[in-house]
């Protein structure tokens, strides 16, 4: 993906309402940094009369300026980097906000790898370009015409020949530099990402290697791709980090003394001084900037995939509320279709309360997207979900979940303890509370078991303790039973079902398990729309 210009990202709606409350904290900052810089300047001319006078006065005022300097160079630090924490957090919050409201096969896309990468590493990549390229800039434009000022003040037009080596590294750094950076910058971050890749499918994969014995392999791209990178990063410092330091040690200290000794040797000696104090000074600030510039490419791409993934349409969302009591569920005409696919066609079907339905269908059929779409975290392409006789997509989303529970294949057990598992449904309930319900599922385990040594039975078995405590009126469940044998498969069912039953709830299961059929008065399969032309349901 091409990157986004600085302009872009910045004037993007996406952007702009986080960088809003930011801007004035940048403003104080930028101005600070150039008052920081012209203080030094003056310092330095305190400097140059501290010589030639040798009184103590000079000396007070070099000490004033130099601390007013640093003074106001730490103030404008420090607003960058506070409205920088600001601007992340926000940027953090926004993405997370952003992963909540959009359909969920838009979400999938981003595997945990690339979402991770967003809210961390993409977000502190763009640390430098809030908390010093705007700082920065300011002092490039201002330091070095001060600068220029005090040489003309010294040398009058001969200041030029001073000022000439100043230019041109200055122009080095920041034009010639970021070109052959650029020119190579795309092969050797390519060679990053590989070497970044290759760890990320190492550690990844590091259990699934291990059952296929490829684990020495995995290692072996790892290691290649890491040599690979140290190779490429070794050629860059060799073609572009060498010369761009040999141009600027050389070409501006050492020329701009000799030119400066040359022009100003009949002065004396401290405003000598003062022309190569001023001379160097004019290139201070770009040798900054320069340095900075590898931070705004990297910062532009990070900012262009934030961009993107902020930039994605969101679930549909409405202000309805709906009443607590008497709910009725049905679907109207829904068809449903994946990357121009069609998955299902004009589905009606009206589930019933206080009854469990089941859902059935071979694999890839759709059922699990008809139950995203039922919990309106998928968008129809046509028809209705009607919840009480309002569409789905009219509710909120606080609306939605308090009347929902989802739960689906997948991810639906985070790796920490059973108590934060359970609370995650259903915060207010009490450990009391949480133990009844383990109980009744036959899951003995204690509250701080850490759910990564659950086997898959056990931790159906804890969703289901879930389902039991969910003030929820619609529950979707997709295969909740998949892992438990048949007698513990029966048990749980007319658990469930007697659950259902007394709390009138509408509840809506997914299962392979055809033996079940029977057992339900409420089913609807989905058939192949490719293969039949049209889903059934009975
Ligand atoms: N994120 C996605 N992007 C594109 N296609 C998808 C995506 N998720 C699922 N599909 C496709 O949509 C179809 C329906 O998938 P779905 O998971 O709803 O089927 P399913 O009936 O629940 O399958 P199973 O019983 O195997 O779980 C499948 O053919 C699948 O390949």
């Amino acid at each position: 993906m091409q990157p986004f210009s600085l302009s872009t990202i910045i004037n993007h709606p996406c952007f702009t309402p986080i960088l809003l409350p930011i801007r004035q904290k940048i403003i104080i900052s930028i101005i600070s940094a150039a008052f920081a810089g012209v203080a030094t300047l003056i310092a330095y001319q305190c400097l140059v009369y501290l010589v030639a006078e040798q009184s103590v006065i000079w000396l007070y005022r070099t000490m004033l300026f130099f601390i007013l300097g640093a003074i106001l160079g730490g103030i404008s630090l420090w607003l960058a980097h506070n409205a920088e924490n600001q601007f992340a957090k926000q940027l953090q919050l926004a993405l997370i906000n952003k992963a909540l409201h959009i359909p969920k096969h838009t979400l999938s896309k981003y595997n945990n790898h690339s979402l991770r990468r967003l809210l961390s590493e993409d977000v502190s990549e763009l640390h430098y370009m809030v908390a010093h390229l705007p700082a920065e800039l300011s002092v490039l434009c201002v330091v070095p015409i001060f600068s220029a000022g005090f040489l003309f003040y010294y040398l009058g037009a001969k200041a030029i020949w001073v000022l000439l080596p100043g230019i041109m590294a200055s122009l080095y750094y920041l034009w010639m530099v970021p070109y052959i950076n650029q020119r190579d910058g795309v092969g050797r971050m390519q060679t990053m990402k590989n070497m970044i890749d290759a760890l990320n499918d190492y550690t990844r994969g590091v259990s699934i290697n291990r059952i296929f014995g490829q684990d020495k392999g995995a290692l072996e791209n790892y290691r290649q791709s890491s040599d690979n990178f140290l190779y490429q990063m070794n050629l860059w410092i060799k073609k572009v980090v060498l010369p761009a330091s040999f141009a600027v040690s050389l070409l501006q200290a050492v020329a701009t003394f000799t030119i400066a000794y040359i022009i100003a040797k009949n002065l004396d000696m401290a405003s000598l001084l003062g022309v190569i104090f001023f001379s160097l000074a004019v290139v201070t600030p770009a040798l900054r900037l320069g340095h900075g510039l590898d931070y705004v490419i990297t910062g532009r791409t990070a900012a262009s995939r934030i961009i993107t993934f902020l930039s994605l349409p969101n679930l549909p969302y409405g202000e309805q509320l709906l009443p607590k009591v008497s709910l009725s569920f049905n679907i109207k005409n829904l068809s449903f279709s994946l990357e121009n696919r069609k998955i299902f066609h004009q589905l009606n079907y009206e589930f019933p309360r206080g009854e469990i339905t089941i859902l059935t269908g071979q694999s890839g059929v759709g059922k699990s997207s008809l139950l995203s779409i039922l919990a309106g975290q998928e968008v129809p392409n046509s028809g209705e979900v009607y919840i009480n006789k309002v569409a789905i997509y009219e509710l909120s989303q606080e609306e939605q979940k308090k009347h929902i529970l989802f739960i689906p294949q997948h991810h639906a057990v985070i790796a920490s303890s059973i108590r934060d598992n359970m609370h995650l449904f259903v915060q207010t309930a009490t450990d009391i509370q949480l133990l009844n319900a383990l109980q009744k599922v036959h899951l003995n385990k204690d509250l701080n078991f850490p759910t990564h040594q659950l086997s898959g039975g056990e931790k159906q078995r804890l969703i289901l303790a879930i389902v039991l405590l969910s003030t929820a009126q619609i529950i979707l469940l997709d295969e909740p039973m998949s892992a438990l044998d048949r007698q513990a498969t029966n048990e749980l069912l007319a658990l469930l079902e007697n659950f259902v039953k007394q709390h009138k709830k509408i509840l809506i299961m997914i299962t392979h398990d055809h033996s079940l059929i029977p057992k339900f008065s409420s089913h609807l399969h989905l058939s192949s729309y490719q293969s039949e032309g049209e889903n059934s349901h009975e």
